[in-house]
């Protein structure tokens, strides 16, 4: 049984009540300037977790081995155990195993370490074979997962995002000043030309890089509390089967009788290293009883949340009415060759290929994208888990590999104010509620970074351009 632990990301508080533009006071007026300012167009188009988990079985035992893999394994293993050094490669030491912040000793652990790619997940793994009570147990995962929360911190906003915030940030503080030097200076000490097409041309780029990290920020909300994988298909296609043996565990009664499942059952699972929330549905059929009318209603619905479309078919049956409505109406959708709505993704598995001719050839080479599976004998698993692995790291961004993703609500928030600000800019014709626009955004950003007072504002001022001197 495997137990989930990547979701919960560390809120830091870093950052928390930076300094806002309250303190800025407006700019000097003088008078009624008519708005030289010109519209900035149309706007552009939008332009390794590591895992740990328990791998023996829960409950009492005489043993329990927890495995970590990912790129912080190494880090784990030595903020975990003493001495701080690392093993050797896949050999077997005792160490003391004590909680990284708190110094408390855990257990008396054999520790192995494997780093990828010779290792069974070809990434850098850890495992610790401690001794299996529960309270044991949970101290290990719990200082594995302050560990990893810890480093996930780190990278939220002293890391890359952290860099990114304050590259908008200064970007931004400069636009403003420039906005502000043309407003106080620009008649009197003849502004070099083009100041406030400058000024565009950066909100212009912000915008376009704040929208694409929006768009990534839903990304981080999957990889927080798991993507939605729904199984769906015609009755009798071996979703359950297929929902049991990704998740290692009867959760589906499984049986040759056609409208077995006629609820959405659903269960956390790791696949292939992504949390996930696989629902497994009800067979859909038409002309069916009202319980299992019902069913197929809400098959549909949960479809329609899916982030992750496991669409399965019987390889064996791909003629029957059912099969060919499901295709039509779910694989194939009206319109087909534009984007799948909600940016919705879809796998098709073709199951039951252990009872096609062995070696015979593909049963319908003119279908979508497909892959054959036997959940049966298990032919195609491995296949199947490295298409899903490819397309659980599109839906939820791959954090060791990817940009860094904004998973906590708050920075989403000031986010969003400072594109809905950059927005007021780019529509107003006045200089003075675009300054003010401005500011928003600006101070929207400083509620993530800090920074962005008047005094950075007057710097910048005095820094590019020769007035007051
Ligand atoms: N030969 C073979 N039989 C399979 C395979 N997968 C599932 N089955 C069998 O197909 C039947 C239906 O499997 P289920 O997993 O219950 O199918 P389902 O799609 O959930 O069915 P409903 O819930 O009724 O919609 C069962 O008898 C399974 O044992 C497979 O890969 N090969
Ligand atoms: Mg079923």
């Amino acid at each position: 049984m495997m137990i989930e632990n990547r979701g919960a990301l560390y809120q830091s508080r870093r950052g928390v009540g930076g300094a806002s533009c309250q303190d800025w006071k407006p700019p000097r007026q003088r008078g009624p300037r008519s708005c030289t300012r010109q519209g900035s167009g149309a706007p552009a188009p939008g332009s390794g977790a590591t895992i740990f988990a328990l791998s023996s079985g829960q409950g009492r035992c005489g043993i329990a081995v927890i495995r970590t893999s990912g790129p912080s394994s190494g880090h784990a293993l030595r903020s975990l155990t003493a001495p701080r050094d690392l093993p050797p490669a896949r050999s077997a030491c005792l160490r003391l195993l004590s909680h990284p912040r708190s110094g408390e000793p855990l257990d008396h652990a054999l520790v192995l370490w494997f780093p990828g790619p010779q290792s069974f997940t070809g990434e850098d793994c850890a495992e610790f074979h401690v001794h299996g009570g529960p309270a044991v147990v949970s101290g290990v995962l719990q200082a594995l997962e302050t560990e990893a929360q810890r480093r996930q911190a780190l990278r939220q906003l002293d890391g890359e995002l952290g860099h990114l915030c304050h590259g908008w940030a200064k970007t931004l503080t400069k636009a403003l000043a420039h906005v502000e030097a043309y407003i106080d200076f620009g008649e009197d000490d003849n502004l070099e030309e083009g100041v406030l097409e400058q000024a565009d041309s950066q909100v212009r780029e912000l915008e376009l890089a704040l929208s694409a990290h929006l768009r990534d920020a839903r990304r981080g909300q999957r990889l927080r509390s798991g993507a939605h994988v729904v199984v769906a298909g015609p009755p009798n296609a071996g979703k359950s089967s297929l929902v049991n043996l990704l998740s290692r565990k009867p959760v589906s009664i499984v049986s040759p009788e056609p409208g077995t499942t006629r609820d959405v059952l659903e269960t956390p699972v790791d696949l292939a290293g992504f949390p996930a929330l696989l629902s497994d549905t009800a067979g859909l059929r038409e002309g069916v009883g009202p319980v299992e009318q019902e069913g197929v209603r809400r098959a549909r619905e949960r479809l329609e949340q899916a982030d992750l479309i496991l669409a399965v078919l019987d390889a064996s049956d791909l003629a029957s009415p059912s099969s060919c409505n499901f295709l039509d109406t779910v694989v194939v959708r009206p319109g087909a060759g534009s984007p799948r709505e909600n940016s919705q993704r879809l796998l098709l598995v073709l199951n039951k290929s252990d009872l096609l001719p062995r070696g015979g050839p593909d049963p319908r080479p003119d279908l979508p994208p497909h892959l054959l599976l036997s959940c049966l004998t298990g032919e195609g698993l491995n296949g199947l888990l490295e298409a899903l692995r490819k397309e659980l790291a599109e839906v939820c961004g791959d954090p060791s590999t990817g940009p860094p993703l904004l998973t906590r609500v708050r920075h989403q928030h000031h986010l969003q104010g400072c594109l809905d600000a950059l927005g007021h800019y780019k529509q107003t014709k006045d200089l003075a509620l675009a300054a003010e626009a401005l500011r928003l955004a600006r101070g929207h950003l400083g509620r993530i970074t800090g920074g962005g007072g008047t005094e950075e504002v007057l710097d910048i001022i005095f820094r590019d351009f020769c007035v007051g001197k």
